[in-house]
């Protein structure tokens, strides 16, 4: 999967850029506070309608005022040209020319994985960030599996507001719930067992320290189907539904304790890159296409040794890579025959370097 061009309007603090990247490892050089961040957030929201940093819609668009304009034409099996409109409290989407109702029309079209300075809150904060990784991992190399999530969320959605209604009489939903929930545990068992294996490995080649360990805690009690656990806690809900998958959570696991509670910011941060880069190996791996990689602030995050062990796990695993860095030499070009790219990044402007 790869990003031919991708133009940027009124975002964050870059007014007007255009970037044709190259097909291999794209390099953003700046200053702190240039705008290279950005650049991958602009990446990021084409892909998912959300942003990997903290705040609403208005944070994204220009001194939060105006249009913020994104579009990217992309090359995989075929190509695509999206966009996205955003003003105030009103968004528009297009995909190849037409209005799309929702960014889940573009689901797939523009698939990617990130890295950034706040991913260790992947180890170190609650299990909604950690089910979201588990689900848009197994979205990319599983592309039914968002259907069977869509469909839960919408059963679960139904049935939390039956409950709201104080109802008595015997649960309308509860057997649709669920099957659903049961096979969203399945496929996500299943996927952790794959990942873990790669992730062990890639830690490895990161130079983390320890044994890693991952495992699913799948949302109801282990020894209860999930059609029992919410017949049992029937009498307990209130007006939400407490069992079932999306009350999951991804268990890391550091030489037999938590990874949250025993891993030290540097450990968590590797831990994390090893996830992620997991991700990227096993969607190479079983689908054949591979998310494109943004990778923020290589320089600051990583030693030297740890640096250069990513870039070669990455010229491995990856195809479109986008890192950021304050200084080229802190983020060497890859090795020959890889196509690769200079972009300097100035108060919001992006030019290419030769
Ligand atoms: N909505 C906005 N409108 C205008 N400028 C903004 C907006 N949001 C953020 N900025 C500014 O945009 C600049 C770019 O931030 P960005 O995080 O992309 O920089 P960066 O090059 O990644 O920096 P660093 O190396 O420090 O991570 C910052 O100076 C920030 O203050």
């Amino acid at each position: 999967m790869v990003i031919q061009r991708l133009q940027i309007g009124a975002f964050r603090n870059i007014s007007s850029a255009r970037l044709d990247p190259a097909e291999g490892v794209n390099r953003l050089v700046g200053v702190n506070g240039a705008g290279k961040t950005s650049v991958l957030e602009a990446v990021h929201f084409l892909a998912s309608g959300r942003s990997f940093r903290r705040g609403g819609p208005d944070t994204l668009r220009q001194n939060g005022s105006g249009e913020a304009v994104l579009s990217a034409r992309i090359a995989d099996r075929g190509e695509h040209a999206l966009g996205v409109r955003l003003g105030e409290g009103s968004r528009e989407i297009r995909l190849d020319g037409a209005n799309v109702p929702g960014f889940s029309a573009l689901a797939g079209v523009l698939k990617t994985i990130h890295y950034t300075p706040e991913g260790h809150r992947l180890a170190s904060g609650g299990p909604r960030e950690r089910r979201r990784f588990l689900d848009w991992g197994l979205f990319h190399v599983e592309p039914a599996y968002l259907d069977l999530a869509r469909r839960y969320h919408r059963t679960l959605q139904q049935r939390n507001r039956w409950l709201k209604t104080g109802p008595s009489g015997p649960d309308p939903w509860a057997s649709q719930l669920a099957a659903s929930g049961e096979e969203i545990n399945q496929q996500r068992e299943a996927y952790v067992a794959r990942l873990e294996g790669k992730v062990q490995e890639i830690f490895g080649e990161l130079g983390g320290a320890g044994e890693l360990t991952m495992g699913l805690e799948q949302g109801w009690p282990e020894a209860l189907g999930l059609g029992e656990a919410l017949e049992r806690d029937r009498r307990r809900e209130l007006d939400s539904t407490r069992m079932g998958p999306h009350r999951a959570d991804l268990r890391l696991i550091l030489d037999g304790s938590p990874a949250r509670e025993r891993a030290s910011r540097g450990q968590q941060k590797i831990i994390i890159l090893a996830l992620r880069l997991a991700q990227l190996a096993l969607a190479l791996e079983v689908s054949g296409e591979v998310p494109v990689f943004l990778f923020d602030d290589v320089g600051s995050e990583l030693d030297p040794e740890r640096r250069r062990a990513a870039m070669g796990l990455l010229e491995r695993y990856g195809r479109q890579v986008f890192v950021t860095s304050t200084e080229e030499a802190l983020c060497p070009l890859p090795s020959s025959g890889i196509p690769a790219a200079t972009f300097r990044v100035h108060e919001g402007t992006i030019e290419r370097s030769e």
